[in-house]
């Protein structure tokens, strides 16, 4: 508010009435404060004078004066003239009155004036705060609203304005509607102010907020600015180095472009030199290939040689085994060789009784004990191994004897020598697990394995394995695992398979290993017999069979081999010792079979025509593997201590009479004691013709009778039969191998049907009982009476016994028998038998049961029953038929021979088939 301006005041002082006082109050504060002037005017100074009052303004400036106070001296002038004239007014006082108004009309147009002022400010700022509104208007919304409210009221006080105008026009025209009208306006214009100062201090905050705001934002601006700035730097910064980046690359990529440019350039060059080169190869192929066409023309002629030598190999090869079989024949089927074992720890090795070993089989043994010629004895053998050698380097002068097993020859080899002196050693060796330990017979397997192995390109080979052991002259499994110590047949005659104990299990083998468990298995079931019959091991023979066929699989032909290794019963003469009972019982079976031993293989050497196989169970279990073309090896063991000195020259003798005939070196040294026992032999021989010619004789009689009398009955024929016999003397022998005959079918496995294996059972146990007593019987009879019987009286009293019973047997038709087990002509014995092939094919070897006879061996098919030998007949390659056949041709040359020189009764006879 301006100073002096007018403050309107509802009470004015009545100017006229309070005159006097008025005009002291007036004087009284003229100069000082015009408005405490008016206050006593309105007052206590009611009666002041208007001249007084005129003066006083005149004197006092009315500029000093608030409008109100005037107003207030306005209203009491007019109430006093009113109140005391009657409604007129003084001059002095219209004058005053002229003059307040006019200073009011001044000062309203002051204040008019001013407000426009004011309102054009406002205006401007206005118009410059709407610009910065619509500037920020999105960031002060309600600074809009508020803006439009102070433009209303702006624009209402512009209306009020012009009315206040209007009426200051209508004021002049009448004074006291105008004065209403000012105090209204006057009201209505300190409204306006506070309102305008109210406004203004909003205005104020708004525009302080709007600025803070404004700053603010400006500020935000700037940060975010400054960021968009480092924003824009950096990605500047990395456009520039994405630009450097692709300029390397475009660098590299124009360097790589240059490289494969260069190198498609020599890539072009080598395709030219390639096309080139292309073209001199084909050029060198179509003469390649021309060359070629000639070669293989060359070539297609030599294979066509060649295929025709290749059907050759297979004569070859036969030709081959024949050329080393002769070879083997030319060394001498029969060879001795002799092994010292070593000293044991405990003996004394000064004590020995081995002076000389040569080197070509010599041998000096020597008792220190006589002094002499007597002293010292010389023996020569094929190899004599000293106490060092080890068991390979005997195995190897074994070997070439074991791979004729796999050409289908017989083998036999076997240890002979006092208990002791390292028979089971050498055939078995000490030590089982221990390959560098094996004797011969684990030996001999693996090489039959690893031959057959190598020749399974041209053969094919099945190996089958026996195991038995002969105690007392009794034959005994040791591969079966009910431990049944059931005795066994043997047959009598030589099988085309090797197979002379039909009865004893069949194992077929394919490795080393196999055989080692059955070996270990029958080493056991030995054992097992040891205990029970005290060192029974040392007092039984051991007897391993190994069976081979072979199939050549360009020819279909089959070979059958078979090999016997045989660990012998000890060899010392216990006979001479004071044994009694069970010991001399054994003794003896010992004694006569290595004594039948001696026999067989001396006259094999002697290629004499009879060969005494059933001399013993030994020599007939071995029969297809001693003689013919079987290939025989004996080990003789010897104990070099001096205490076995006897011993060891008895073995040595025995030894030097199976192989001194054979090399001939012995021979003339002794001669006397050979020819002697060549005597023997001849008389054994004797024997068997004479018992095999009645036997044939026999047959025609009983055929003659079965032709002559159809329906005689079998027991009048048997009787007939007898009658004859007992009328003939030399007759009485036939029948005898007939009452045991079994029938058996052909094809019938080892392994019969529970029947058929007891009736075995009960056969063999009969057979072996005939035979321990018979035997037995025999060999003491033959030793006494051959010196003092002619040999055919010998056979006929043996014979005689049984005839009854034969002939009837014979006579219910059991002649027709397919085969004969050797144990059943026991009670018979004789020291000949023939070895006779007329039996060789009835039992199939069932190891092999697939196997197609060849038809060679079906030619030797015999007439079942028949005994009577055939004429040499063409073979296979089987050594056991080889030896068969060989024996039979040459106990038909025999019995041709003694029949004749000899002149016995039976002679006479000879049927003319045989003829
Ligand atoms: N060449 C050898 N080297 C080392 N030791 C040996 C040799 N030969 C035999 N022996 C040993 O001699 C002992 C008797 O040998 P072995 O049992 O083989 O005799 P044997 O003739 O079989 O006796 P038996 O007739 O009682 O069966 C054994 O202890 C054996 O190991």
């Amino acid at each position: 508010m301006q100073p002096g301006s007018i403050t309107p005041s509802p009470e004015s002082p009545d100017p006229h009435s309070q005159e006097p006082e008025l005009s002291t109050a007036l004087l009284y504060h003229v100069g000082q404060k015009f408005d405490e002037v008016c206050q006593l005017k309105q007052g206590k100074n009611s009666n002041l004078s208007s001249a007084k009052i005129l003066e006083m303004m005149k004197t006092n400036n009315l500029d000093n004066a608030s409008t109100h106070s005037l107003l207030n001296v306005l209203n009491g002038i007019l109430d006093e003239s009113i109140q005391r004239r009657n409604g007129e007014v003084p001059q002095n006082i219209a004058h005053l009155l002229k003059m307040i108004v006019q200073e009011i009309d001044e000062r309203i147009s002051t204040q008019v004036e001013h407000i426009k002022n004011q309102n054009n400010h406002i205006k401007a700022s206005e118009e410059r705060y709407q610009a910065r509104t619509r500037l920020l208007e999105t960031l002060a919304t309600g600074a809009s609203e508020e803006t439009q409210i102070v433009m209303n009221q702006l624009q209402h006080i512009k209306v009020e304005k012009a009315k206040m105008q209007d009426r200051e026009k209508l004021g002049e025209q009448d004074i006291v509607r105008l004065m209403k009208e000012k105090e209204n306006s006057d009201l209505a214009v300190l409204a306006l102010k506070e309102e305008l100062d109210r406004m203004k201090i909003n205005h104020a905050e708004n525009c302080l907020h709007l600025a803070t705001r404004a700053n603010n934002v400006t500020l935000e601006f700037e940060e975010r600015l400054k960021e968009t700035e480092n924003l824009l730097t950096e990605s500047r910064n990395k456009a520039r180095e994405l630009e450097a980046i692709s300029e390397s690359k475009v660098h590299s990529w124009k360097k790589k472009e240059h490289k494969y440019h260069k190198f498609i350039g020599f890539q072009f060059q080598a395709l030219r030199e390639l096309r080139l080169a292309s073209g001199s190869i084909k050029k060198e192929i179509i003469n390649t290939q021309r060359n070629w066409q000639g070669e293989i023309k060359i070539l297609g002629k030599k294979l066509k040689g060649l295929t025709d030598a290749a059907e050759n190999y297979h004569m070859v090869l036969a030709e081959n085994r024949k050329l080393y079989n002769e070879v083997q024949d030319l060394k001498g089927n029969i060879r001795v060789y002799c092994r010292i074992r070593p000293f044991l720890p405990g003996q004394s090795e000064q004590q020995t009784t081995i002076e000389y070993i040569g080197e070509n089989g010599e041998l000096l043994v020597a008792n220190p004990s006589k002094q002499g010629k007597d002293g010292r004895r010389m023996f020569k053998f094929n190899k004599v191994f000293g106490p060092a050698a080890s068991q390979e380097e005997v195995f190897l002068d074994t070997q070439p004897l074991i791979r004729s097993v796999l050409d289908g020859y017989n083998v036999c080899i076997f240890a002979y020598g006092q208990t002791g002196s390292g028979k089971t050693y050498t055939m078995s060796g000490p030590n089982a697990s221990s390959e560098e330990d094996w004797g011969v017979n684990y030996r001999a397997l693996n090489d039959l394995f690893l031959m057959s192995r190598n020749r399974r390109n041209t053969f094919m080979y099945e190996v089958g394995v026996q195991m038995v052991e002969i105690y007392n002259e009794q034959v005994r499994d040791l591969l079966t695992n009910d431990g049944s110590q059931k005795r066994l047949g043997i047959w009598t005659t030589s099988q085309p398979n090797g197979l002379a104990v039909p009865d004893a299990s069949m194992h077929a083998v394919k490795s080393t290993a196999d055989v080692l468990e059955l070996m270990q298995i029958g080493q056991m079931n030995r054992a097992v017999g040891a205990t029970a019959l005290n060192e029974r091991s040392s007092r039984s023979h051991s007897v391993l069979t190994v069976h081979v066929r072979g199939v050549d699989l360009e020819t279909g032909v089959t070979l059958r081999g078979s090999l016997h290794l045989v660990d012998l019963a000890g060899s010392e003469r216990v006979d001479r010792s004071e044994a009694t009972g069970d010991r001399l019982k054994e003794a003896q079976h010992i004694n006569k079979s290595l004594s039948a031993l001696g026999d067989v293989i001396f006259a094999l050497a002697q290629k004499s025509p009879h060969v005494p196989y059933r001399n013993s169970k030994l020599t007939q279990v071995l029969q297809s593997s001693l003689g013919g073309q079987a290939k025989t090896l004996m080990f003789v063991q010897l104990n070099p201590d001096l205490a076995s000195y006897s011993e060891t020259v008895s073995t040595l003798k025995f030894a030097e009479r199976v192989s001194g005939v054979e090399l001939g070196a012995a021979r003339s040294n002794k001669e006397g004691k050979d020819v002697r026992e060549l005597m023997e032999q001849v008389a054994s021989l004797r024997d068997t013709i004479t018992k095999k010619d009645e036997e044939i004789e026999r047959l025609l009689m009983l055929k003659d009778l079965r032709t002559q009398h159809p329906n005689l009955s079998n027991e009048k024929r048997g009787r007939s039969l007898a009658k004859h016999a007992s009328s003939s003397p030399s007759r009485a022998i036939l029948g005898v191998h007939s009452h045991h005959s079994r029938k058996m079918s052909s094809g019938r496995s080892f392994r019969s049907t529970d029947k058929a294996a007891s009736d075995q059972d009960n056969c063999s146990e009969y057979s072996d009982q005939q035979s321990e007593t018979g035997s037995q019987q025999s060999l003491d009879d033959f030793r006494q009476q051959k010196e003092f019987l002619p040999p055919s009286k010998l056979a006929i009293r043996d014979s005689s016994q049984n005839f009854l019973e034969d002939a009837e047997l014979l006579a219910f038709g059991n002649g027709d028998s397919e085969e004969r087990l050797s144990d059943i002509s026991d009670s018979g014995l004789s020291m000949g038998t023939e070895t006779d092939g007329s039996m060789c094919s009835i039992v199939e070897f069932t190891l092999f049961p697939e196997a197609v006879k060849p038809a060679e061996t079906t030619e030797q098919m015999p007439v079942p029953g028949s005994r009577i030998p055939r004429p040499l007949q063409k073979h296979t390659q089987t050594g056991s038929t080889h030896l068969a056949s060989k024996s039979s041709s040459k106990a038909s040359t025999s019995s041709r021979k003694s029949s004749s020189g000899q002149g016995t009764g039976s002679s006479t006879k000879q049927p003319k088939r045989w003829q």
